[in-house]
């Protein structure tokens, strides 16, 4: 058995190895984190470790998250050989890129056709190994979710699906390379759904993105608002675009679609004279519907804010804002919430979103005694909070650490970089 040594030298293509073989990582050559004997173990053990423990927030530094990085991405694979020139017969021998090593890694040579070493940009929220990003999104061509996916992702491949669920599985089935998925409107509120499916699927949080809505109302070409009788959008365009309507004289039906640019694309294949949609003025262009309305939005300033989930998470970082997503079920105990939110209190740390979740298998705790008085019947909740401090940073750790002793749960569902891009809300941006 031949010893790595993980390097930042040795970071490759992430896509071509052999996890099971085995490596054995040497103590104390990158950090301190290394182990204190020398370990034998799979690439895979290594990984899973690895990312377990940053996803727990455990990992205190980022170069624990690169060794596993490194390791992964040599493309080593260690072999049962007898070529071995010391002696060992049964020795195994670490290749790399197919080359036979029989000490510690060393970088690869550069040759024409072997890949570009990984940089720490390429392991930004974006990284384009050379081909296009393949980003899924909810909804059909002209969904705002669409449009997100492009602010986030310039140039992806954005691949339309039927169900935030079948975003998140294109992603976990290596379909696409990430999923941007609106998680909260600043009128419309929280987007439930998928907060329950970051909890029930295990992708990460890899950045955010806020996109300006600016809805039209979007009829046939020669239809009048006084020809309508229904207006159909996605439930969230609708409650953003309500006074509006009824402000138009629109006290028609409304009804609830998958998405707005679903709802252009029904009206055009259709040919419904007496139906309006709630879409953007993309979708009006593509399924070639007119504007009968435009800026329907109940108040200018109508935000959606995305995230971009990834199958890995990325490295956190301290040199620019970064936000950190986080799920917990409370313990048995009394004034659990205020304990947690003051961990982060007593370290400065803001939190910008609280949200709380039925907890699923355990929607009810029943307390007292039914003999002495009665019993009462509380909720049970999974809260999620965002706030404001990278993993990268003690005083976020240590918080977690703190969080950790009231709650049965706890995971750590992304620590990312913060949108902080300008934007106007009387800027028409679709
Ligand atoms: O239907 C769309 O176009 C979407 O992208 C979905 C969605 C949402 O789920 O909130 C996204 C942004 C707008 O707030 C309205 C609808």
């Amino acid at each position: 058995m031949n010893s790595i040594t993980p390097t930042k030298h040795i970071l490759k293509s992430l896509s071509s190895l052999d996890t099971t073989q085995k490596v054995s990582l040497i103590p104390g050559k990158i950090h301190h984190h290394q182990p204190k004997r020398t370990r034998i173990c799979t690439i895979k053990s290594i990984y899973k470790q690895e990312t377990r423990n940053f996803s727990a927030g455990l990992v205190s530094n980022r170069a624990d998250w690169q060794t596993s990085c490194a390791i992964l991405a040599s493309n080593v694979v260690s072999q049962q050989s007898n070529e071995r020139t010391d002696g060992g017969g049964n020795a195994e021998i670490i290749s790399i890129n197919g080359v036979h090593q029989t000490l510690d890694l060393v970088p690869v040579q550069q040759e024409t056709n072997l890949p570009k070493p990984l940089s720490i940009t390429d392991l930004s929220p974006a990284p384009m190994h050379g081909s296009q990003l393949r980003v899924a999104y909810q909804g059909v061509p002209g969904a705002y979710s669409e449009a997100a996916a492009g602010k986030a992702y310039p140039n992806c491949v954005a691949i339309p699906c039927d169900q935030f669920e079948v975003a998140f599985q294109a992603v976990g089935h290596w379909i696409a390379d990430r999923a941007v998925l609106p998680v909260e409107n600043s009128l419309g509120g929280s987007i439930h759904r998928n907060y329950d499916l970051l909890l029930r699927h295990n992708l990460h949080i890899v950045g955010e993105v806020q996109l300006p809505v600016h809805h039209c109302l979007l009829a046939l070409p020669g239809v009048r608002k006084e020809d309508l009788n229904r207006v159909i959008s996605h439930p969230q365009a609708l409650s953003q675009c309500e006074s509006t309507l009824t402000k138009l004289g629109l006290n028609v039906a409304r009804e609830a679609v998958d998405d707005t640019a679903g709802a252009a694309e029904f009206i055009a294949t259709h040919n419904l004279r007496d139906t309006a949609a709630i879409a953007s003025s993309r979708a009006a262009e593509l399924y070639g519907l007119q504007i009968l309305a435009d800026g329907i939005q109940d108040d200018s300033s109508n935000v959606t804010r995305f995230v971009m989930l990834a199958r890995e998470p990325i490295i956190p970082r301290t040199d620019r804002p970064f936000k950190t997503s986080i799920v917990f079920a409370h313990d048995e105990g009394m004034s659990v919430l205020f304990k947690v939110l003051s961990a982060f209190e007593f370290r400065n740390i803001s939190l910008t979103k609280i949200e709380s979740r039925p907890f699923k298998n355990r929607p009810i705790r029943v307390v007292g005694d039914a003999s002495t008085g009665g019993t009462a019947k509380h909720f049970e909740y999974m809260f999620y909070i965002d706030f404001e401090a990278s993993m990268a940073d003690p005083r976020a750790q240590n918080a977690l650490a703190e969080v950790q002793e009231f709650t049965s749960f706890l995971r750590v569902l992304g620590s990312y970089p913060m949108d902080m891009t300008a934007w106007s809300p009387s800027i028409r941006d679709l």
